[in-house]
């Protein structure tokens, strides 16, 4: 036998609340990929039948991808392998389509696609501006404002922060890059299908988002490049996509984004009440349960389906697992930097204390989200933290009470 087949009979049944990490595709998504799995095999470019036939269904996620971004044009939308590559398009694109512009200005709490690309300009000679966060997780304006020149090649800043769901005032951040003549790109992924976006009404010159956020498939993301926008291509080839990404497209996933896009589209509003309203009852019963515990971000400011709450005096790995035996899937921090022992860097950047940075477990909800998985988090984590607690060298029993100095007068 060549492969073992997954078998997902032998897979326990989840309460899935990570869905700011993937979330699972919708079974009518995949139900229209699969013929351009089968059947349709052609190359997009190819004259013949069989290649236009998946021409033309592209052609029409493009179409459902301008409509989910409130784009002027199909052709705006740029399709990639996912948004890290979007997002490395947009910057890179940005700094050589303007060599004489030398800065960047980002934020701390990016996601690493954009962080580490900023680094790595960094050390190559760029200035970037770090812009800062309060302890709500709200962007430091001020600095913003302060940073802006006439050096500015590119201004890169995430919608939604991934961790907390808090939004950025992005719209007007893109007013204040256009009046320096900067290009500004939006990381959108944690905002995609998920809050409405109308990018023709903005000043956004170029906007990432990522299928696997929102039930289309891993592997497959789109950029949003505004018509007349400065560019460069960072995969030089092929003419594909009119010469702004060269490689043979990935038809079946493209055509799998595209229905994503149209079915979050047309639920959006119904579900971002139905999310926000079971999100509030999570946050607001663990809140009530639990002793010492507080949400992070700012919750005036967020995306309808996430949380992030920290449980103080403990691990978040350690809640993390144990809720993974009772069969409930979320996250501590944010997945790429989970194999680390140090608070993520959106809870250093909030200032967060140490001893509640590391308890900090983050439910991301999607359609698919019952009241049931709701009541599941509800009946069991209230347990979970009290039994940690009893371990834990913060947590002082007599009192039911933590201090960061209970066994441990000086951290740093
Ligand atoms: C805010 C944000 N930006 C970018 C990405 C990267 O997306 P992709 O996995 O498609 O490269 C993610 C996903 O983890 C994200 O949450
Ligand atoms: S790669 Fe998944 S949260 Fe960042």
């Amino acid at each position: 036998m060549i492969y073992e087949a997954v078998n997902t009979e032998a897979l326990p049944k989840t309460v899935y609340l990570d869905n700011n990490a993937t979330t699972r595709i919708d079974p009518k998504v995949l139900e229209t990929m699969l013929p351009f799995l089968s059947d349709y095999y052609g190359n997009p470019s190819s004259i013949h039948q069989l290649g236009a036939t998946v021409g033309h269904a592209m052609a029409k996620a493009r179409e459902q991808v301008q409509m989910l971004l409130g784009a002027e044009h199909a052709t705006e939308v740029v399709f990639t392998s996912c948004a890290t590559e979007a997002t490395a398009t947009a910057i890179m694109s940005a700094v050589e389509a303007m060599p004489e512009r030398k800065e960047i200005i980002t934020s701390v709490v990016e996601h690493p696609a954009t962080l580490q690309l900023c680094q790595h300009l960094e050390r190559k000679g760029y200035k970037v501006h770090w812009i800062g966060v309060d302890n709500k997780g709200r962007l430091d304006i001020d600095a913003f404002r302060q940073a802006l020149s006439e050096q500015v090649a590119v201004v890169s800043i995430m919608w939604a922060n991934n961790e907390t769901g808090t939004l950025f005032p992005v719209e007007m951040l893109a007013k204040l890059a256009k009046s320096v003549g900067a290009q500004m790109h939006v990381d959108a992924v944690q905002v995609a299908g998920k809050y409405p976006i109308n990018v023709q009404h903005t000043d956004i010159d170029m906007m990432s988002i990522s299928g696997h956020k929102f039930h289309a498939p891993k592997g497959i993301g789109a950029l949003y490049l505004r018509r007349g926008t400065r560019f460069r291509p960072l995969l030089r080839g092929g003419h594909q996509e009119r010469g702004r990404r060269a490689g043979t497209e990935n038809a079946a996933s493209i055509i799998g984004l595209g229905m994503a896009a149209e079915i979050a589209y047309h639920v959006m509003a119904g579900e971002n009440a139905r999310q926000s309203m079971l999100r509030d009852r999570l946050e607001q019963g663990l809140l009530a349960r639990i002793p010492s515990c507080f949400v992070t971000g700012n919750p005036q400011q967020r995306v309808a389906n996430t949380t992030n709450i920290a449980f103080e005096y403990i691990e978040g790995e350690a809640l993390l697992l144990m809720l993974n035996q009772v069969g409930v899937a979320c996250s501590s921090g944010s997945a790429c930097t989970s194999g680390s022992l140090e608070p993520s860097h959106v809870m250093k950047a909030m200032n967060i204390p140490f001893t509640a940075a590391h308890g900090t477990l983050r439910f991301s909800l999607s359609r698919f989200t019952t009241d049931d998985d709701i009541d599941a988090v509800l009946n069991e984590l209230p347990a979970i933290v009290a039994r940690l607690r009893m371990l834990s060298p913060y947590w002082d029993n007599d009192t039911n009470t933590g201090s960061a100095e209970m066994f441990a007068p000086a951290y740093a």
